[in-house]
């Protein structure tokens, strides 16, 4: 278990205050944040690469900051790794493997399914295609904790399919941690169990996925007169109304709306799904933010 406790860090100015998260052993946690929120910072923190200013992170109750004893466990995937003009997918894992014990065998058939030339210098390589040699990597390495910097953000779509297959075989297996932040909430939602969403230096939201997907619900009700907000005397988190035909996103279930809109009178009640994209947009909006980022 990672237990971040009351973290805070500034650079010339505050980025994160007091973030407390519980990151399970086995979990695939998604880090949600707009650009410049601190996801970059809170993975190098947690990867034992910078220190906090104050609050703890513990691994199993293990300080990171400095402990190789945790960070032979970690494998951080940077945004942006490092590697040298002279670096080729064949001689990068001599530098690796230094620190950490490399399945040699799958790394090479990771190289050979994503097509890349393992004997070429990584300098000419597309964004992409080196981004599918650390993938490789991370993946040949089977650490206890993976954490990925924006790793699907630029990969091709059988890339970030094999990536989210394989994640999910490496956590079955072998009970690996997983923290990977991403702009693209479905390619969180497709594999993360768990999310943590920081905003304005602070967590807006976190917790189990599924809970997530089954807090808010939408209904549509059609009525034979015009309706207004004040007329529902429940708790409701959107409304929208077109002329007789009504939506309402609220957390109450069916059976309680049915209950609450049934001396309304409507001629139909309606519930419709809601995928994770909203109901992530919906958490945001009800935690009170109104604008987050350029998608609202
Ligand atoms: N080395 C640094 N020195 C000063 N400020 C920094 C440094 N690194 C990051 N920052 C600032 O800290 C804030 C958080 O940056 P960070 O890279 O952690 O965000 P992020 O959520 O990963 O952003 P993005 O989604 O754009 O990658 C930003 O305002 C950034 O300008």
């Amino acid at each position: 278990m990672i237990e971040i406790i009351n973290v805070c860090k500034s650079y010339d100015e505050p980025v994160l205050e007091n973030i407390n998260f519980i990151i399970e052993n086995g979990s695939i946690f998604g880090l949600i944040g707009i650009n410049g929120a601190g996801k970059t910072t809170f993975l190098n923190m947690i990867s034992g690469v910078m220190g906090v200013d104050s609050g703890e992170i513990l691994y199993d109750g293990m300080h990171v900051y400095e402990n190789i004893d945790v960070k032979k466990d970690i494998f951080f995937l940077p945004d942006e790794p490092f590697y040298t003009m002279n670096t080729t997918p064949l001689n990068l894992v001599n530098t690796y493997k230094v620190f950490y014990k490399i399945d040699i065998e799958a790394y090479y058939k990771y190289l050979k399914l994503f097509k890349l030339p393992i004997d070429s210098s990584m300098y000419n390589f597309s964004k992409g295609m080196k981004r599918q040699v650390f993938v490789s990597l991370a993946l040949a390495i089977k650490p206890k904790y993976l954490f990925l910097d924006e790793t699907f953000d630029g990969l091709d779509p059988l890339a970030r399919l094999t990536l989210k297959r394989e994640l999910i075989k490496l956590v079955e297996e072998k009970n690996t941690t997983v923290v990977i932040s991403s702009h693209s909430l479905r390619e969180l939602a497709d594999i993360c169990d768990s999310y943590g969403i920081i905003n304005k230096h602070d967590v807006l939201s976190y917790g189990n996925l599924d809970e997530l997907m089954y807090k808010y619900h939408k209904y549509t009700m059609a009525f034979d007169r015009i309706l207004e907000e004040k007329d529902f005397d429940f708790p409701i988190v959107k409304f929208n109304r077109e002329n007789k035909i009504i939506s309402i996103v609220t957390t109450l279930d069916y059976e309680e709306m049915k209950d609450k809109v049934s001396l309304l009178d409507p001629i139909d009640l309606e519930e419709s799904p809601l995928d994770f994209e909203e109901e992530f947009m919906i958490e945001v909006k009800n935690q009170g933010v109104e604008r987050w980022g350029s998608i609202f």
